[in-house]
């Protein structure tokens, strides 16, 4: 596990788009393509305006394929969608083809929605499913992709996309599951903010507790993980 602490967000941001760049480079020259999934929530909109606005002819976009590592069950034009975060910030500004983008389908049902993505992933990969890059954000309650503190989700270790309903939100959302994530050959956090202080040390620092930290769940299996944070976020590490 790397852990790369920069003084601002931006830096940790720019940082960020590096790697993505590095990795699809060598992806795209390996295999001709490079699978990344996304993650939600706001921090990953400036990413995104970075890739877009100083990496537009760094690489071969046509050859990028975009999954979610999770979405809100919610229209693909609600504001809330992670989907249209990334369209608004990225496919519109790129040469993007809809083929390149694997969206969940929230007009089904949640548990179908989470069958037919996990279904349309493992057509993508034939099988051997192990994304070259996954982005992941923290929740300031130390969640990660949708899994929640205290939700059936932590436990699941057969399917690799799996519905939860969030009860104190009252809304399903549709989420890559941690043994999906763990397969991964580069797990990357992005998180930045005094906010996210507490569940930065809790995950790193904290006795293990997948219950209440789940993103302690993510240890990839035979890839590497990596964190992108600034100053903020880690202000109250021991061994920083
Ligand atoms: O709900 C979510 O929150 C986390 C963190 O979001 P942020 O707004 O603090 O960036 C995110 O990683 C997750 O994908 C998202 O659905």
């Amino acid at each position: 596990m790397s852990l790369n602490v920069f003084k601002e967000s931006n830096e940790a941001i720019e940082a960020l788009a590096k790697v993505f760049v590095e990795k699809a480079k060598t992806a795209i020259a390996q295999n001709n393509k490079f699978s990344v999934a996304l993650s939600g929530g706001s921090s990953p909109k400036k990413l995104y305006d970075v890739l877009a606005n100083n990496y537009a002819e760094a690489i071969d976009w046509t050859k990028v394929y975009f999954f979610f590592g999770d979405e809100r069950y919610v229209a693909h034009d609600h504001a809330d969608s992670n989907y249209l975060l990334a369209k608004n910030g990225l496919f519109d500004a790129l040469p993007i083809n809809e083929n390149q983008i694997f969206k969940v389908d929230t007009s089904l049902d949640p548990a179908s929605a989470a069958l037919e993505y996990q279904r349309s992933i493992c057509a993508f990969f034939d099988n051997k499913t192990s994304f070259d890059l996954i982005i992941l954000g923290l929740g300031d309650d130390a969640h990660t992709a949708s899994i929640f503190p205290n939700t059936a989700l932590i436990w699941i270790d057969e399917e690799l996309v799996k519905e939860v309903y969030l009860e104190d939100k009252k809304v399903y959302r549709i989420s890559f599951t941690a043994p999906l994530i763990n397969q991964a050959k580069e797990i990357a956090f992005l998180t930045f903010g005094a906010n996210k202080a507490d569940a930065i040390k809790a995950v790193l620092e904290g006795e293990k507790d997948v219950e209440q930290y789940p993103a302690q769940l993510i240890k990839p299996v035979n890839g590497n993980l990596s964190w992108f944070v600034d100053e903020a976020a880690v202000s109250k590490l021991e061994k920083k």
